[in-house]
C-alpha cells in the first residue's frame, strides 16, 4: 500500500483532521523559509495529539544539524524530511538520532545511488511546497523501488501518480490548502482516500489471476 503524508500541518485541529482521514503521516515544517512554519511548541502538541499510529515528520531545508537535533526532539516528531545541500557525514549523523527521508530533485536523482539503511529518498520539485507536479515519467527509468514522491499532487492527479512510479508514498500541501498552512478539509479527505483507491487498484491488479 502506498503511504500518505499530509505536510504543512500548522494546528491541532488539523493534526486530528488528518490522522482521522486516515493519513500516515503528517508534517511539521521548521524551515524558516516556509509560509508553513510551526513553532516547536505547536509542533510538540501535534505530536501528542494524533495517536501513536500517525508518523510526524519533522521537515527542514539546509539548516544546521545541531538545530535539526534541537527541534526534532524537542517536537517529539518520528522521522525528519531533509531538503537541501547537505553531506553525507550531516546524514549519516542525523540518521542515529531519526529514520530520514531524504529529499532530492530529479536532477540530483540521476547520480543517487540506493540509499543508506534508515534513509529513504523522496523526489520533490527544487522549490518544494509550490503545488508544481514533475514529469513522472520522464522520472519512471531511475526512480528507486522504495521511494516516496511528492510535487503538486492532490485529489485529481494522485491516482496517475501512483499508476506511473508506484510510489512508497506520496506526500503533498498546496492543493490541500486553503491558504498556506490551513488545510481544506474536503481535499484532505479526497487526496487520502485517492491514494487508497489507488494503491488498492495497483496492488490487486498486479495479483495473478
Ligand atoms: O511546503 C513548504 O512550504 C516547504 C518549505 C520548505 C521546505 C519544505 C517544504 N515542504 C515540504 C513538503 O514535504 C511538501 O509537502 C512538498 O514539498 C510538496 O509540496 P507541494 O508541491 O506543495 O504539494
Amino acid at each position: 500500500m502506498t503511504r500518505v503524508k499530509i505536510c504543512g500541518t500548522t494546528t491541532v485541529a488539523d493534526g486530528m483532521l488528518a490522522a482521522e482521514a486516515g493519513a500516515d503521516a503528517i508534517g511539521l515544517i521548521f524551515a524558516p523559509v516556509s509560509r508553513r512554519q510551526v513553532d516547536v511548541q505547536t509542533a510538540r502538541q501535534i505530536s501528542l495529539a494524533v495517536g501513536p499510529a500517525v508518523g510526524r515528520v519533522g521537515v527542514f531545508l539546509d539548516q544546521p544539524l545541531d538545530e535539526v537535533l534541537r527541534l526534532a526532539a524537542a517536537a517529539r516528531v518520528s522521522a525528519v524530511q531533509i531538503h537541501g545541500r547537505v553531506s553525507s557525514l550531516y546524514l549519516e549523523t542525523l540518521a542515529c538520532y531519526h529514520p530520514v527521508l531524504r529529499v532530492l530533485t530529479p536532477a540530483e536523482l540521476a547520480g543517487a545511488g540506493a540509499p543508506p539503511i534508515g534513509h529513504t529518498l523522496m523526489l520533490d520539485a527544487p522549490t518544494p511546497g509550490q503545488g508544481v507536479p514533475l514529469d513522472w515519467e520522464a522520472l519512471r527509468p531511475g526512480f528507486l523501488p522504495g521511494s516516496w514522491l511528492a510535487g503538486g499532487l492532490g485529489p485529481e492527479n494522485v491516482k496517475q501518480a501512483i499508476q506511473v512510479l508506484q510510489p512508497a508514498g506520496v506526500d503533498a500541501v498546496s492543493r490541500l490548502e486553503m491558504a498556506p498552512g490551513h488545510k481544506d478539509p474536503a481535499r484532505v479527505r479526497a487526496f487520502i482516500q485517492a491514494v487508497k483507491m489507488a494503491s488498492w487498484s495497483a496492488t490487486n491488479e498486479s495479483y495473478p489471476q
